[in-house]
């Protein structure tokens, strides 16, 4: 047997905070030796933070990574173990994304990156050049502070790996291991039994498996210990990065740690019988074969053993059952760790939110209690950190801190509710006040809650749906949450706003219903949307100096990703905040996001919440007219999450939306129906786009964003009549109109018709609410 021990981690740096990181750094090398390991692999660009993004472009950046590498090399850390270290590396005159390999002191290889990740959101290419000498390793002359520090002139840098006197170890740097034709597998042919892949990879819903898969292919056929560490945490942007830092022998996970936390550093490690790989390779043939004529690459001999013999002082690892979130815990845990590196990270003092009591504002507001439930939860478990955090924002004396979620929710958490006229709960007050003088009471504006006039006879009104009142929504929220609520109604600003405008105008607009244009509608409903923003970043401003708190608080948006897309939202109303945590949510999950917080939160008006019909209230409720947002949209979220998936993830202009949707939903609508829903998503797609240049920065959740500044990069000035496209699908709707008029009739047939003209016809592709 040759037993090994090995730690991997997961470290929550912050990009260009080199204290920070390097102090993790040390602490997850500490931990790693006390664990008896004698590997640790950190994260990729550790040093630095992954996320310097233009800041890899400084010198300074380049050269405070190797301040802090000779930091750790000078000390004791790299006694006896293995420590593979991320940092950013010029050579030449190329920059390079770099895995540092140390060992007693010394610098003993330098790997480069050689598939750099470019894609999505990543931008590996502009801050970096890929390795491409394949073929050999380099001399790398040490920077002079180095080399005299370490007594060490130069090192082998480039592809290779390391031999030690009993294993093999190569690194695999991230998205080198997701390229078609990975490095593992020919450094598997020459030998090597422990691949380390440092990684910067972020949070998104569902893709947790896809890594998995990944770890467990590489190693599954072809033997190995597989050794995966991320980044975890917010370091300074959109990106969450969900750690899981693991370690996958011969296809079979043995150890795993958190995919979302609240701590700082989390070393994850294992006990490995590295004969066990070389059992596996033996025993299959092709393996055999194909390693008797690999090419050979190249290596760095290291003249020490890692292993241990057996011995019944260590035992093994097993393997274990992976632990996959679903996708409603993966939103309350991963923005509400990321909300939480935002504000002890920004120096403010709590949260503010605009609560509706619709469902994405709620949504938040339940992302912000389990972001409170979590900071209780770890202090409990003895996180220092964590409690020094929250004892400054919380802003605790005499040696208090939080022990109940509710209570700290209170100290740093303002939701408010801010309604109109055309609030649900206001049309319930007016219509009770009718109601009741016409019975001849004299009613003064008829109070807060339906409970004050409970006294009268309240006769035919007594099957009001109360349920539907969104200010109580908002407060019962709150009261679940323990967070600091205010109500107040706008109608006197938006009334001061339209007088003045008659002033200067001598012109009032009146609403669609009440006989007004278009304009006048949109007019009216966007003041009100604004002057909630308005009041949001002042109330944010001034409520702590009111209640006697330090500092300043975050105001938090609450659009989702649909709504963005479609662009159903006003510029720079309430949805623009300092940050938003479900920008890239899509309805549909946030509504099975609701359900489950419900229970699992503990929040159990959210049921409530996410029963009822999204309306954004903007406009008056007639009886025979209510806003609701999918009638005012024109499609529903259902249809925004196909649309949204089909033109990013599946990268389809109208013509080949059009056709894919003929296919999805040819049972139920015809061609011509499917190119009218079609037009309608793009021309409001496109007239809209221009609201996303200005969206709240959100969390990154969803492969299908619309977001404009690092995700989906598009232009925002579209002619939005898309006449060349459009025309094209006009013809297809001919000619497909053209095979059903072969004597085809019946809706049925029709459909059958469509799915042949088209060529093929898919399975399952009947409901336009079906999904993708
Ligand atoms: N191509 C372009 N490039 C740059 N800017 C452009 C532009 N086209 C218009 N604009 C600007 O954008 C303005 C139009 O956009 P905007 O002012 O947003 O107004 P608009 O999109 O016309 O109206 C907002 C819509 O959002 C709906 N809504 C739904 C739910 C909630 C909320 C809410 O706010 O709570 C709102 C509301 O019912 C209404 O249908 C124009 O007046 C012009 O200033
Ligand atoms: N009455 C209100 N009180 C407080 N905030 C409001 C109110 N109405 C709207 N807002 C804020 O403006 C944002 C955008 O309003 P909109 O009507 O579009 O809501 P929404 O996107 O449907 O979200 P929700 O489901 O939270 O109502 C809301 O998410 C909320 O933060
Ligand atoms: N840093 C990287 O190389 C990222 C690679 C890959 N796309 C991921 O998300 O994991």
């Amino acid at each position: 047997m040759r037993l090994l021990k090995v730690a991997t981690c997961n470290l929550n740096q912050w990009a260009m905070d080199f204290d920070c990181n390097l102090n993790n750094i040390k602490e997850s090398i500490t931990q790693a030796k006390q664990a008896g390991a004698v590997i640790r692999l950190g994260p990729e660009l550790e040093i630095t933070g992954y996320g310097c993004e233009d800041h890899f472009l400084e010198l300074d950046t380049i050269n405070h990574g190797w301040e802090c590498l000779k930091e750790i090399l000078v000390g004791d850390w790299t006694d006896g173990i293995l420590c593979s270290v991320g940092m950013p590396v010029i050579k030449g005159s190329e920059r390079y994304n770099c895995q540092v390999l140390c060992f007693n002191r010394k610098i003993i290889m330098i790997r480069p990156k050689m598939w750099l990740a470019n894609d999505g959101n990543y931008r590996e290419l502009r801050w970096f050049t890929a390795w491409k000498h394949k073929d050999q390793l380099v001399d790398f002359q040490l920077p002079s502070e180095i080399a005299e520090a370490v007594l060490q002139q130069s090192v082998p840098f480039g592809y290779g790996y390391l031999r030690f006197l009993d294993t093999a170890v190569a690194a695999e740097v991230c998205e080198e291991l997701f390229t078609p034709i990975p490095p593992h597998a020919e450094l598997a042919l020459n030998g090597v039994e422990v691949f380390m892949n440092a990684s910067g990879s972020h949070h998104q819903l569902r893709k947790l498996d896809v890594r998995l898969r990944a770890f467990i292919g590489a190693t599954h056929t072809r033997g190995g210990v597989y050794m995966y560490s991320n980044q975890q945490g917010c370091d300074g942007g959109r990106l969450y990065y969900d750690g899981c830092s693991c370690v996958v022998v011969n296809g079979e996970v043995v150890a795993q740690g958190s995919q979302f936390s609240l701590r700082d550093i989390e070393v994850v490690t294992a006990q490995v019988d590295l004969d066990a790989v070389a059992s596996l390779r033996g025993s299959i043939s092709s393996f055999q074969e194909q390693a008797s004529y690999k090419n050979t690459i190249s290596s760095v001999l290291v003249p020490y053993k890692l292993c241990q013999p057996f011995n019944m002082q260590m035992s093994l690892s097993s393997p274990l059952k992976i632990n996959y979130h679903s996708p409603e815990e993966e939103i309350a845990f991963g923005p509400g760790c990321w909300l939480w590196d935002y504000l002890r990270r920004s120096g403010a003092s709590g949260f503010l939110l605009p609560l509706s009591g619709g469902a994405d504002s709620s949504s938040v507001a339940a992302i912000v209690g389990c972001m409170c439930q979590l900071v209780v939860k770890e202090i409990e478990n003895g996180d220092e950190q964590v409690k020094a955090d929250a004892i400054r924002i919380g802003n605790y004396t005499d040696g208090q801190f939080p022990t109940d979620s509710k209570e700290f929710a209170k100290r740093i958490f303002y939701t408010v509710f801010m309604g109109s006229e055309n609030s649900i709960w206001y049309k319930h007050q007016i219509f009770h006040a009718c109601l009741l003088s016409k019975r001849g009471c004299q009613v003064e504006r008829c109070g807060e809650s339906p409970k004050r006039i409970a006294g009268f006879d309240l006769g035919g009104i007594s099957d009001i749906d109360y349920s539907k009142d969104t200010k109580k929504r908002a407060k019962d929220l709150a009261d679940e949450i323990g967070s600091w609520h205010l109500d107040v109604s706008i109608d006197g600003v938006v009334s001061a706003l339209l007088t003045l405008f008659q002033t200067l105008t001598g012109k009032r607009p009146r609403y669609k219903v009440d006989g007004g244009s278009n304009i006048e509608n949109l007019g009216l409903q966007n003041i009100q949307a604004r002057i909630r923003m308005v009041l949001a970043f002042m109330l944010a401003s001034l409520l702590p100096w009111v209640h006697n708190k330090p500092g300043f608080y975050l105001v938090l948006g609450s659009s989702n990703v649909d709504e963005g897309l479609r662009g159903y939202l006003t510029k720079y109303d309430c949805s623009s905040a300092d940050i938003n945590p479900i920008g890239s949510i899509s309805k549909q999950d946030l509504r099975a996001f609701l359900r489950w917080a419900a229970v699992h939160l503990g929040y159990s008006s959210l049921a409530e919440i996410e029963a009822a019909p999204p309306t954004a209230e903007l406009e008056p409720i007639r009886s025979n007219y209510s806003q609701l947002d999918e009638v005012d949209m024109g499609m529903t979220y259902e249809e925004l999450s196909v649309y949204g998936r089909l033109r990013k993830i599946f990268r389809c202009g109208p013509v080949s939306m059009f056709k894919n949707l003929c296919y999805r939903w040819g049972s139920r609508l015809s061609p011509l129906e499917v190119a009218d829903k079609v037009k309608h998503f793009f021309k409001y797609y496109s007239i809209n786009r221009h609201k996303m240049t200005v969206m709240t920065p959100s969390y990154h959740a969803e492969s299908y964003s619309p977001e404009d500044n690092r995700f989906d990069l598009r232009q925002f000035l579209y002619n939005a009549r898309w006449p060349y496209q459009f025309s094209k699908i006009d013809e297809l709707v001919k000619e497909l109109d053209g095979e059903v008029a072969f004597g085809e009739t019946s809706d049925q047939d029709r459909s059958r018709a469509n799915g042949v003209g088209m060529g093929v016809v898919a399975a399952g592709s009947g409901d336009p609410k079906s999904g993708l």
